[in-house]
């Protein structure tokens, strides 16, 4: 669907207040020619009429001279009186076609009042359901989508693309439904009252539109250009932002400099072209409403002196309206730029909209209960982006095993237990969880039987409760604090200004890494799921931390299928089953003292201070 049309579906939504909105301005424009009409009946009725009258006396006054001017006296005597009744009988039909002409105004603006305020209801429920429609769009992308994105291009088509968007929802309406109506109305009124100059009028028409669309042609191009290099920008801005440390820790400061001003100097070329090509653009139109005056001027002139019929009272009804006709044109002007604008700013947020979702994000099998929580890989390959990074991998995990994944790093570790999470699609083979294939499963009813302890331990900027209870949404303060000792982070927990209330920050910028591994450990053990994924979980904290950790864990792990991912002898040595990855091949299986004695890489790596370095 044209992408101009789609933006103005959003109001095909709210039918009623389209109506309410469309008959407010008919209503609104069928008060606008009234001050014309009445301007020219106050000449006609009034004016030119009384200033025959008044000249009466003067022909009798000249009359006097005449051989018979006593006859005409009583003519005077009587043309005197009859001009001062008809001077109240004017004064009166002045007051009324005044009366009427700011009954006119006053309607047309109260009309007017209407319809804005219907049009922001409109409209702010139109925006509402655009943001709200984006935002559970990005949730239902799969991973693979982010990973080829920058953040600061995603958050500069939500918060500048979207609103963007809604100018057009908010102004095309205002501008443009009601300059068509003006243009459409004052056209008809101009014919009526004289159609050869209301056809003189409507002469630069054509012109404007030839302009505008010769405007139109590149200008899309020019806004996606002007769009495309502020997204670089903000998505330049967002990593460094995020990076801060690092530049600063590598005095790059001067060199980030340069990067940013390159790109926003390409936002500045960009929109120094758009704007060159609308300083050009706007005045020519302008020039051509211009013309318009100058020809009804002419053409108007030549039209009375042509047909006396014509009263010089013609000028009052062009003049007094064509500005009516002409303004909403250089509205339209206006509005074409903005739908540009919006144009591109749409396509990037259609472009989102349009993507595939993740399988099964909304629909799919559920998983029968109880889940024993059986995990079975059968000839699985996966790649990122054409890159194989998995290959044939065949394991069974059986209910309530914990199953290590050892490897040199890149090896194809956490690629592996991010198949189970399905955040990413398996290209081939057969991963089933109690015999059910994962792929025709519920995306988000599977995710929330898996507790997953990311390498990354993200917390999101809140209090230390509101991350926990992204584990249990109910959690009790109870609950919250046996999962707390669980992980062993109450101690640090009771030294917080606000204990639970604490906000952790950025990131959980406030938190040390080993406090943020077990705030990670405590929200995965209060999800309370019968399958545990432990992804480096105590890499960040010290060995006498981890072996606290890890007996409270050791209840956890006997009681459902966990797969621990860890450099740390420690963590995986009591595993039921150790699998070696290598270059995304399972290389090595069994027990630790079974993969001991083969002599391998896992006998290798248990050599390398790596592995086991806190291992006595
Ligand atoms: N999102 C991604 N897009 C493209 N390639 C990726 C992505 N994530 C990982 N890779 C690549 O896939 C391979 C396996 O990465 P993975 O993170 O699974 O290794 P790992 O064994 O967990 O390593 P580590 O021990 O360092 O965490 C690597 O070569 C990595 O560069």
């Amino acid at each position: 669907m044209n992408t101009i049309r789609r933006i103005f579906s959003y109001y095909g939504r709210y039918p009623k207040l389209a109506f309410a909105q469309l008959l407010c301005a008919i209503l609104m424009t069928a008060m606008l020619p009234i001050f014309s009409e009445m301007s020219g009946r106050v000449y006609t009725d009034v004016i030119a009429n009384y200033a025959d009258k008044n000249t009466t006396p003067k022909i009798t006054t000249t009359a006097e001279n005449t051989p018979n001017s006593s006859e005409n006296e009583p003519n005077s005597a009587q043309t005197h009186i009859h001009s001062e009744e008809y001077k109240t009988e004017s004064k009166q039909k002045v007051l009324v076609y005044t009366l009427v002409a700011l009954a006119s105004f006053f309607a047309r603006d109260f009309f007017n009042c209407l319809r804005i305020l219907i049009n922001n209801v409109f409209e702010q429920k139109a925006i509402f359901d655009l943001r709200s429609e984006l935002y559970s769009k990005l949730q239902r992308l799969p991973l693979k989508w982010f990973d080829s994105r920058r953040t600061g291009d995603i958050m500069t088509r939500v918060a500048e693309d979207v609103p963007s968007m809604e100018r057009l929802l908010i102004d095309g309406v205002e501008q443009g439904l009601i300059a068509i109506l003006q243009i459409i109305g004052i056209s008809a009124f101009l014919i009526w009252k004289d159609p050869i100059l209301g056809v003189t009028a409507l002469a630069p028409i054509p012109f404007l539109l030839i302009g505008a669309t010769l405007y139109s042609r590149n200008a899309r191009d020019r806004h996606r250009e002007v769009k495309r290099y502020t997204g670089e920008m903000n998505a330049l801005l967002s990593d460094n932002i995020a990076g801060v440390n690092q530049i600063k820790s590598y005095a790059a400061e001067a060199d980030e400099l340069v990067r940013f001003n390159k790109l926003s100097n390409k936002v500045r070329t960009a929109t120094l072209r758009v704007m060159r090509y609308w300083a050009i653009y706007s005045p020519s139109m302008s020039f051509a409403n211009s013309v318009g005056y100058t020809l009804v001027l002419g053409v108007g002139g030549w039209r009375i002196i042509s047909d006396p019929s014509i009263g010089t009272e013609i000028y009052l009804y062009f003049f007094t309206i064509m500005w009516a006709l002409y303004e909403p044109i250089t509205k339209l002007h206006g509005l074409n730029q903005m739908a540009l604008a919006s144009k591109a700013a749409g396509e990037r947020v259609f472009e989102i909209l349009d993507t595939e979702d993740e399988l099964h994000a909304d629909e799919g099998a559920l998983l029968p209960k109880p889940i024993h929580g059986e995990v079975a890989f059968n000839d699985v390959s996966f790649s990122y982006d054409d890159i194989p990074t998995l290959h044939n991998i065949s394991f069974t995990a059986a209910p309530g095993q914990t199953i290590a994944l050892v490897g040199s790093t890149g090896a194809g570790k956490s690629t592996l237990v991010n198949l189970i999470t399905r955040f990413y699609e398996y290209d081939s083979g057969s991963i089933t969880i109690d015999g059910h294939e994962l792929n025709t499963l519920n995306k988000p009813e599977l995710r929330s039987n898996i507790a997953y302890v990311t390498q990354d331990s993200f917390l999101f900027n809140g209090s230390v409760r509101e991350n926990l209870q992204l584990g249990k949404r109910d959690a009790t303060d109870e609950e919250l604090w046996r999962a707390l000792d669980a992980a062993n982070a109450t101690p640090f927990i009771k030294e917080l200004p606000n204990l639970l209330d604490t906000n952790v920050g950025e990131r959980g910028v406030k938190l040390s890494g080993g406090e943020k591994q077990r705030l990670s450990i405590a929200r995965a053990l209060l999800k309370d799921q019968p399958i545990l994924i432990l992804d480096e979980a105590t890499a960040s904290v010290d060995s006498k931390t981890e072996k606290l950790i890890q007996s409270a864990l050791d209840n956890l792990l006997n009681t459902r299928t966990a797969f621990v991912i860890a450099h740390r002898l420690s963590t995986i040595q009591n595993a039921d089953i150790i699998h070696v990855l290598d270059h995304g091949r399972i290389i090595e299986s069994g027990t630790h003292d079974e993969l001991c004695a083969l002599g391998g890489k896992y006998a290798a790596l248990s050599r390398q201070s790596f592995l086991n370095s806190d291992a006595q």
